[in-house]
């Protein structure tokens, strides 16, 4: 298997939305949960997007996982690796953007590195080096809150320089809307400054293709999906995609199976579409106190969904509004609140598919790694998309049996998203 385009992934949600999006622009892709073991046996492609859980990890552990699935990618051909980061630059100033970028970019041998975070198709855009999230600035938006990365400064030139060790550049967007030479231009201008790492402004799709063309001449880029699209399109256009394109619709087979909803994320978006659930559905909301004290409240959902889950599909949260979340973080410390309740979740979802769950919705990146990684399943084909960043997934090599799964970042989905999900899963 020779790939063009290789993706290191901070989280499995993000993983898939990346996935989805290269699939939606021409590259036959695969999701690897980690580097997949030989004798895992994966299609012919052209992007590998190999998904770790390093986002909120310490930056020695994440630099460290990140550059071996760099050298894995490499030795499949990979040209181009894309670090592939939250579209909301979810991390803290002890953070692992800065750190994982610097190490790609050395085992690479250096060069310019663009970075950005914008995504338009889902109200990601970045002006003067500053993120908004729809109308409003990064800092003001619902990721202030964000229990385990609250983003307070939107202007991601000073966020990134606070995690790295050298200067951070701005490529703003009078050179992108010059087009590829005026970028290529500004870069050479700051690496002769001595930075060579970037953030680059970007706000419609025409600006991410013109960073993606560039990004592509380069060995590393750290980005979302946006920059995703921006280096499908180029590689299509540049002619190396042979393979005539990308098609989902072998993923999407009936699977058969119970099938079930398990959420984590506290994201403003998930928290109303667990209410608008509620309508349809029956919902156990997951005492977060009792969680932390012992097994008792799992053991009380896994009897719960016991008794309901044949007659349809359940959904199990633990997800709750901020002022809920921080006062469990100021009881019991916020890393520790976030890993305990990610365990339950994990274990609950574990004797869900005990039970003959095979189509399965996970809310919340941090909440999908720890599942996926209880439930072994190793590496995803990509299907349709369900909402702009999530398509439907389907194992490989899983040792349950193919199951069907929508891995959601917090952040997306219309309020209907957990039906419509269903919908497109048999
Ligand atoms: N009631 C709660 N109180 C405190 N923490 C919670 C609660 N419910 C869930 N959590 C934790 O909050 C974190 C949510 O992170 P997660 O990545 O799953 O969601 P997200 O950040 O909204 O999604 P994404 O990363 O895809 O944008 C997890 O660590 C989860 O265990
Ligand atoms: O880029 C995004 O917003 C998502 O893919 C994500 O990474 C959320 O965890």
């Amino acid at each position: 298997m020779a790939i063009l385009l290789g993706s290191i992934a901070d989280d499995y949600t993000g993983a898939s939305d990346l996935a989805n999006t290269l699939t939606k622009n021409g590259l036959r892709t695969v999701q690897t949960v980690g580097i997949p073991d030989p004798t895992l046996a994966l299609p012919d492609v052209d992007a590998v997007v190999v998904s770790l859980k390093i986002r909120s990890v310490p930056a020695p552990d994440a630099v460290t996982a990140a550059t071996r699935a760099e050298r894995w990618l490499r030795q499949r051909g990979a040209g181009h690796v894309l670090y592939k980061i939250c579209s909301t630059f979810d991390s803290t100033d002890a953070g692992n953007i800065g750190p994982v970028t610097e190490a790609l970019s050395e085992a690479a041998g250096g060069g310019s590195v663009l970075v950005t975070p914008a995504f338009p198709e889902t109200g990601r855009t970045v002006y003067l080096g500053h993120l908004f999230v729809g109308s409003q600035p990064l800092n003001e938006s619902p990721l202030k809150d964000h229990p385990l990365n609250p983003m307070h400064d939107a202007n991601l030139v000073r966020v990134l320089a606070r995690q790295s060790r050298n200067a951070v550049g701005l490529v703003d967007l009078t050179a992108i809307a010059a087009g590829p030479d005026a970028v290529k231009a500004k870069l050479d201008a700051l690496r002769t400054a001595g930075v060579t790492i970037a953030i680059a402004d970007a706000i419609f799709e025409r600006d991410l293709e013109t960073l993606g063309e560039i990004a592509l001449e380069t060995p590393v880029s750290t980005g979302a999906s946006g920059l995703g699209l921006g280096l499908a399109r180029a590689l299509v256009r540049s002619g190396r995609i042979s393979s005539g394109g990308a098609t989902t619709a072998d993923a999407i087979r009936p699977v058969g199976g119970l099938s079930a909803i398990v959420a984590g994320s506290c994201s403003k978006a998930t928290l109303r579409q667990l209410d608008v659930a509620e309508r349809s559905m029956p919902v156990l909301r997951l005492d977060p106190e009792r969680l932390l004290a012992g097994p008792d409240e799992v053991a009380t959902a896994i009897s719960w969904a016991g008794d309901r889950i044949s007659a349809g599909p359940v959904v199990i949260a633990a997800s709750a509004a901020p002022e809920t979340v921080s006062r469990l973080q100021s009881l019991y410390g916020r890393e520790a609140s976030g890993h305990a309740i990610e365990t339950a979740t994990s274990i609950i979802t574990a004797e869900l598919v005990q039970r003959g769950v095979r189509r399965l919705v996970i809310a919340g990146g941090e909440t999908s790694g720890a599942a996926v990684d209880r439930l072994a399943i190793p590496a995803f084909l990509i299907g349709p998309e369900i909402a702009p960043g999530v398509p439907v997934l389907r194992t490989v090599g899983n040792t349950q049996g193919d199951m069907l799964l929508a891995l959601k970042s917090g952040n997306f989905g219309g309020e209907d998203f957990f039906t419509a999900a269903l919908a497109m899963m048999h």
